[in-house]
């Protein structure tokens, strides 16, 4: 099993660590544009393997993409973040470019390849290499979901003081500030909605500092976050790379799926050797139907912004 993850920043190097501590693949290559970053990066992490107990190779490279050549699953992660007081949208104008290029890259030397976006704002770039390569839609998954869930079960057990194994809950929409959709009345501890535990005033609290949890990082980083995104990913890649049918929200390009189409969104899948095998329909009351409507149309306003 190869992974090739494009961009050995923040996020691009903690996604590779975690992945090699599952040590589930058998190779991971990093690739930056910035000269040796990525080979220091995987240097450095590999002189971690005898200390962690892991058998991954780690290699690095700078652009030279025949070194990605026949990946199973590829990541990308090049591109710009936020700072404080920015959205994720505003940095469609960077980072298009460069999801394009790296996209069109690295399925030169990995025609068969799955790839899965992180660079933001996230369900765009999806869109976008779903525009800009015309691989079948199994194939292209982006990540944000995933990571929005773990801060929403962090954000649910604050709220309820119990340990996060106890709770279970699921953020489905936009991946931005304004578009997550937490689906608080779906939200469990050990099987037994959070209403029974929370007030209503408390679980409204938990579902605005879950949408706002990138910015809230971001505001004490002074950049975005890298570990809850890096390990968001490993588990995306070891569930496909160990065909382990999980669901997991991810950004999936809809054609009537929750009423929505030709955009893509934060939806439950299911992931598997396949990529993405499944868009999970659940029911949604009218009010989530309703967020999920007004989170798509905020999505497709950044979509516009695209030129495809
Ligand atoms: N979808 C999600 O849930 C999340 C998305 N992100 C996004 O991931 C992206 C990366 O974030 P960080 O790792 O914190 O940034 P970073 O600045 O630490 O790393 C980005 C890396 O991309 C490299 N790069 C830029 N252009 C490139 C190109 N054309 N080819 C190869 N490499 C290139 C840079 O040299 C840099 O090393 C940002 O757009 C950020 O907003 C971050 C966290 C979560
Ligand atoms: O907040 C950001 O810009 C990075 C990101 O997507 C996240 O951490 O959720």
């Amino acid at each position: 099993m190869k992974v090739t993850v494009v961009g050995a920043g923040a996020v691009g190097a903690s996604c590779a660590e975690y992945i090699a501590m599952k040590d589930f693949a058998s190779e991971v290559v990093l690739l930056d544009i910035k000269e040796g970053f990525a080979e220091g990066k995987a240097m450095d992490l590999m002189q971690t393997a005898s200390l962690n107990g892991f058998d991954t190779t780690i290699t690095g490279t700078t652009n030279d993409y025949s070194k990605t050549a026949n990946s199973d699953i590829v990541v990308i992660t090049s591109g710009i973040p936020r700072k404080p007081g920015m959205t994720r949208e505003e940095l469609i104008g960077i980072n298009a470019g460069i999801v394009k290029t790296v996209s069109q890259n690295l399925l030169e030397h990995s025609p068969n390849t799955i790839v899965i976006v992180v660079s933001n704002p996230m369900d765009t770039m999806t869109y976008l290499v779903h525009k800009t390569t015309g691989l079948p839609k199994n194939r292209i998954i982006g990540m944000g979901g995933a990571l929005d869930s773990a801060r929403f079960k962090y954000r649910l057990a604050e709220a309820l003081g119990a340990p996060i194994s106890d709770v279970d809950g699921m953020v489905i929409g936009g991946h931005s500030d304004k578009g997550m959709v937490p689906l608080i009345n779906h939200a469990a501890r050990n099987s037994v909605k959070v209403s029974e535990f929370l007030s209503p005033e408390r679980m409204q609290q938990v579902v605005e500092d879950t949408k706002v949890g990138g910015a809230t990082l971001t505001k004490l980083l002074g950049t975005s976050a890298w570990y809850a995104p890096g390990a968001a990913v490993s588990g995306l890649v070891q569930a496909i790379a160990m065909d382990l049918k999980k669901i997991y929200p991810c950004s999936a390009l809809l054609e009537g799926e929750y009423g929505l189409n030709d955009l893509c969104i934060g939806v439950p899948v299911v992931l598997g050797r396949n990529g993405l095998e499944k868009i999970v329909e659940i029911e949604l009351s009218e009010a989530e139907q309703a967020k999920m409507v007004e989170s798509a149309e905020g999505v497709k306003k950044t979509n516009g912004l695209l030129n495809t």
